[in-house]
């Protein structure tokens, strides 16, 4: 019985929101169980109901001594005798297990009304279905360029793992081919299987790839976008590739926001490990997963801050040409793989709303900073939200308050990337909604995701180049009005969660 209750124990963890399911990934069996026993919930919560086995088997359930609540070793040991390859409680001995047993035929009849009611033929059918955006999402590996050539990257992981090149666009990618990803430069998409190889490889432990969503990589580019051709070899395999020259015109580079660290060994890359990147965190324990990251991707022109990116004063600074921002957000743009096994009505709505005010307001003060910095010439922001009031919203206040900066145009923000941004921010200035990004997990095969990217007005060739208005001049919302509706439209707010 002792499997059963730890299995149970996972349950009521992982459903309270206390560990992950990947927890248990060290058992085999283990996962196994907590997994299917999670996607068949509803309908063994159901059983129980009509059933009525808690009441009716108390002192057997009680007699087995259950870490938590009882219902959740009820519910694995109906999992394996009603779902379970054998249909039968294979692990341990005991009264509850005999007690469950006496409702055999009980619980397999009401089984088959379930079935009949769902209209479905098949046990299978009545479980919780993956997401099917999640589903299709390959795992995105970012050959770390301070370390390795995509070339020999790429020849390294043919052998390794047996793959070959995937032209074609249906998408999950086979599990045995991999695909240059067009918009980033370094970039390959392989399936999602293959992660744990992966990770498990010298190619990942050396920090020679790095696995880092499409979604992710784009702040990096976008800002250091004149070291970044797109166009040079148009046709060929890796139209991206990071140029030559350009690294003159590029001063201190700040990460205002940088754990665990993912973009700032992007910049360094990007980059090719000169210059110099400051990368602040203010967390200690993400400072130091921060450390960790940039050592291991080899990054020579990366200086890290323990420190608030806010308490940094701008006129010290007036070696900074860019600033990189993707600070805390609600993180509703992450799509998990395994969140369908866990979700839950949540009702506590007035308290999303309130996160998501006190989030953008910070996301507007940090925007504000970085633009105090006297010689920034272009800054990117970005969050992994997929609400307007972290996104557009947070642009066109920020636009307002400081007439100097304009958005960059799309031609100079991954212009090919299809998703761009919503106008209704922005007062229905389609201009301005084309010029920022936006990913959308069920059309783009990345996690939810924004970018825009402000150039300072004044500076040589930083004006937007696709000739849009300033942004004052826009009929949008002022920034205190908007503020005041925040709690009425933030109403759909998801899946918060603070990184
Ligand atoms: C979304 S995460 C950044 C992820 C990172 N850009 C990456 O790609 O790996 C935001 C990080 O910014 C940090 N942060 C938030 N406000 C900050 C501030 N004022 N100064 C420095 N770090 C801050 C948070 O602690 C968190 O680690």
């Amino acid at each position: 019985m002792d499997f059963y209750k730890k299995a149970a124990e996972a349950v009521e963890k992982v459903l309270n929101k206390q560990t992950s399911v990947k927890t248990f990934a060290h058992s085999k069996r283990l996962l196994a169980v907590v997994v299917e026993t999670l996607k068949y919930q509803d309908v063994l919560k159901q059983l129980i109901e009509i059933t009525d086995l808690l009441s009716k088997e108390r002192k057997a359930i009680k007699f087995a001594k259950p870490q938590g609540n009882p219902i959740f070793l009820v519910m694995v040991l109906l999992h394996d005798l009603l779902f379970s390859k054998r249909q039968a409680i294979e692990a341990g001995q005991g009264p509850i297990k005999d007690a469950i047993l006496r409702h055999k035929t009980r619980l397999r009849g009401e089984l088959t009304k379930l079935r009949v009611r769902a209209g479905v033929t098949t046990n299978e059918e009545l479980g919780r279905k993956a997401e099917s955006a999640a589903e299709l999402i390959p795992r995105y590996v970012r050959i770390n360029s301070n370390r390795i050539s995509l070339d020999d990257a790429i020849a390294e992981m043919k052998k390794a793992f047996g793959l070959a090149e995937y032209t074609g666009d249906d998408m999950p990618i086979p599990a045995d081919k991999y695909k240059i990803v067009k918009h980033i430069p370094n970039l390959v998409a392989v399936h999602a299987s293959l992660s744990q190889r992966i990770t498990s490889h010298t190619l990942y432990t050396n920090g020679r790839v790095i696995l880092q969503d499409l979604a992710s990589c784009m702040p990096p580019v976008v800002l250091l976008h004149e070291l970044v051709g797109e166009s040079k070899k148009e046709g060929k395999r890796r139209a991206n590739e990071v140029e030559d020259d350009g690294l003159e015109n590029v001063g201190t580079v700040i990460d205002g926001t940088a754990a665990p660290g993912n973009k700032t060994t992007l910049l360094s890359a990007l980059m090719r490990n000169k210059g110099k990147i400051l990368a602040y965190e203010h967390v200690p324990k993400r400072y130091e997963t921060l450390e960790k990251m940039v050592a291991m991707a080899g990054c020579q022109n990366v200086e890290t801050v323990l420190g608030d990116f806010t308490k940094c004063d701008p006129k010290s600074r007036t070696d900074v040409t860019h600033i990189l921002l993707d600070p805390s957000c609600t993180g509703s743009g992450i799509v998990n793989r395994l969140d369908y096994l866990t979700e839950q009505e949540n009702d506590d709505k007035e308290a999303q709303d309130e996160r998501m005010s006190a989030l953008s307001a910070f996301q507007e003060t940090i925007i504000g900073h970085a633009m105090k910095f006297p010689n920034v010439r272009r800054i990117v922001y970005s969050t992994c939200s997929i609400h307007e009031e972290e996104n557009e919203s947070v642009v066109m206040s920020t636009l307002i308050q400081h007439p100097e900066f304009n958005l960059a145009g799309r031609q100079s923000c991954l212009k090919d990337w299809p998703t761009r941004g919503h106008s209704e921010p922005f007062g229905g200035d389609s201009v301005k909604a084309e010029s920022v990004i936006r990913c959308t997990p069920g059309t783009d095969l990345t996690n939810g995701f924004f970018v825009a990217c402000f150039d300072r007005i004044d500076s040589a060739g930083g004006v937007a180049d696709d000739g849009h208005k300033q942004a004052g001049q826009a009929d949008a919302q002022p920034a205190k009005k908007r503020r005041k509706n925040k709690k009425k439209s933030a109403k759909s707010a998801k899946n918060i969660i603070i990184v």
